[in-house]
């Protein structure tokens, strides 16, 4: 794995501290570079955990209510975590369970009750998602406890923040300057997942460092069969852009259960490889499934052998890739990285090195997506774990000098001793101090 996300919907503060110290204990004793990312609770409403998953029948009245039960909840009485239900809901919406595993209609409100009656049947879910509807669209409710859990990725120095239910760039721009103003540079990853952040989503993007496709949510609020179009553009914005892309949710949650995909969830996920994602995000599997690890190592397989499909059959697709620099100095850079990507590709070459301070020339050559992998060197450990995100690179924290000799020396001896290159390989190296390519093979 090369990113950990927690999810801020579920737990306390004190128990995700607990994961974020465990997996930097594991970087320091193992040597790794995993990323935490920080992802906020946005304005989604969902059900509290009602223990099991109750089956919900046809005509069937059920509370919903804003009200916390301590262990004595009556029957048939759902928690919500949004403070004004209702007054936000109004009788005669529909009210969608987990995009449609429950459909009810509001009957009556009463205080803070909200009485529902149930018109499609079907399971409760722990802390399922509730979107409501009225005259055929999606009400909006606007929702803001985030900041808290926002400070709290600050004072824990996450790596990535990233947004539930953006809905504009503003959003982005002012958490960005919120960071910034507490001196700090964690990255913000825009969650694709509503109506409104796909008809703004370049702006969004442009104003983020990267994107996730949220297809949970994304699935309740857009039908069903217009989320596979939507992952696409959305990647492909992402890499013209030059912004990370992950995809997300149910990519093999069939694994919650059993140790083996199904074999739609391994097309499923092969077509995010194929469309040249960044990253695949695993949530209730490893959150809560029986066999996290297998599913990390169907993942793995999986995009292992479309990348060898990539490579071996020399695809290297055509995609335009616009100039994304504004000063001459960062289009020399991406000129490099393109024209290196393309000798890497051409000559046929073991790997790419890039020597990158801020890791910008390491995100131009992964934009890329050359047919080799690129091993990618920055002065920064901070820099390293976010590089962990984007496609292709191996990044490496290395203190490096002017001079790109002794600093190609030291690389191909630390690469030597993990077994990752040999004498001999053809490697094309880049540097964002000299603006310089090399085409040399490993002493
Ligand atoms: N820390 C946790 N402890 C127990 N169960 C968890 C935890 N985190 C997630 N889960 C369970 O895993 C499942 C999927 O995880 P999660 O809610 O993160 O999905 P998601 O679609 O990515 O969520 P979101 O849209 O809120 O970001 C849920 O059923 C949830 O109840
Ligand atoms: C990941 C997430 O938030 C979603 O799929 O909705
Ligand atoms: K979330
Ligand atoms: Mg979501």
């Amino acid at each position: 794995m090369n990113v950990a996300r927690i999810n801020m919907c579920h737990g306390t503060r004190e128990w995700h501290k607990r994961v974020i110290e465990r997996v930097r204990r594991l970087n320091e004793e193992k040597g790794y570079a995993v990323a935490i990312m920080m992802d906020t609770e946005g304005s989604e409403i969902h059900m509290g955990d009602l223990g099991g998953a109750p089956s919900v029948k046809d005509g069937e009245v059920w509370t919903l209510s804003v009200r916390a039960y301590d262990g004595n909840r009556p029957e048939r009485t759902i928690t919500v975590n949004y403070d004004g239900f209702a007054e936000d809901v109004q009788v005669g919406d529909e009210l969608l369970v987990d995009g449609g595993m429950v459909r009810f209609e509001v009957i009556e409100k009463i205080g803070p009750d909200v009485k529902c009656m149930c018109t499609d049947p079907g399971l409760l879910l722990p802390r399922a998602n509730l979107t409501f509807w009225r005259d055929g669209s999606l009400a909006r409710i606007f929702y803001f406890q985030d900041w808290l859990d926002i400070d709290f990725g600050i004072a824990e120095s996450v790596d990535f923040i990233a947004v539930s239910f953006v809905k504009s760039a503003d959003v982005i721009n002012h958490l960005k300057s919120y960071i910034a103003a507490r001196s700090s540079d964690i990255a913000v990853i825009a969650k694709i997942e509503s109506i409104d952040s796909l008809k703004n989503l370049k702006e969004i993007i442009e104003a983020s460092d990267g994107a996730m496709v949220a297809r949970g949510d994304l699935g309740a609020q857009i039908p069903l069969e217009q989320v596979p179009a939507a992952q696409q553009r959305i990647v492909e914005v992402c890499r013209q852009l030059n912004k990370p892309v992950i995809v997300a949710s149910q990519l093999l949650e069939s694994m919650i259960e059993y140790p083996t995909p199904t074999r739609a969830e391994v097309a499923d996920v092969s077509e995010a490889v194929r469309q040249r994602s960044d990253a695949l995000m695993l949530s209730g599997e490893s959150a809560m499934g029986q066999f996290p690890d297998k599913a990390l190592t169907v993942l793995r397989s999986v995009s292992v052998r479309i990348e060898k499909w990539w490579r071996d059959g020399k695809h290297h697709e055509a995609m335009e890739l616009p100039a994304v620099g504004s000063s001459f100095s960062d289009r020399i850079s991406e000129e490099i990285c393109t024209s290196a990507a393309k000798m890497a590709n051409n000559l046929e070459v073991d790997a790419l090195f890039v020597y990158t301070k801020t890791g910008h020339m390491a995100s131009l050559l992964s934009r890329c997506r050359p047919d080799c992998p690129i091993f990618a060197f920055t002065t920064s450990t901070s820099v390293r774990r976010r590089l962990n995100l984007q496609w292709g690179l191996i990044p490496f924290r290395l203190g490096f000098s002017d001079d790109m000799e002794s600093n190609l020396n030291r690389t191909f001896s630390l690469l030597k001793a993990r077994g990752m290159i040999k004498s001999g390989d053809l490697v094309i190296a880049v540097s964002d101090m000299l603006q310089s390519i090399q085409v040399m093979n490993v002493p």
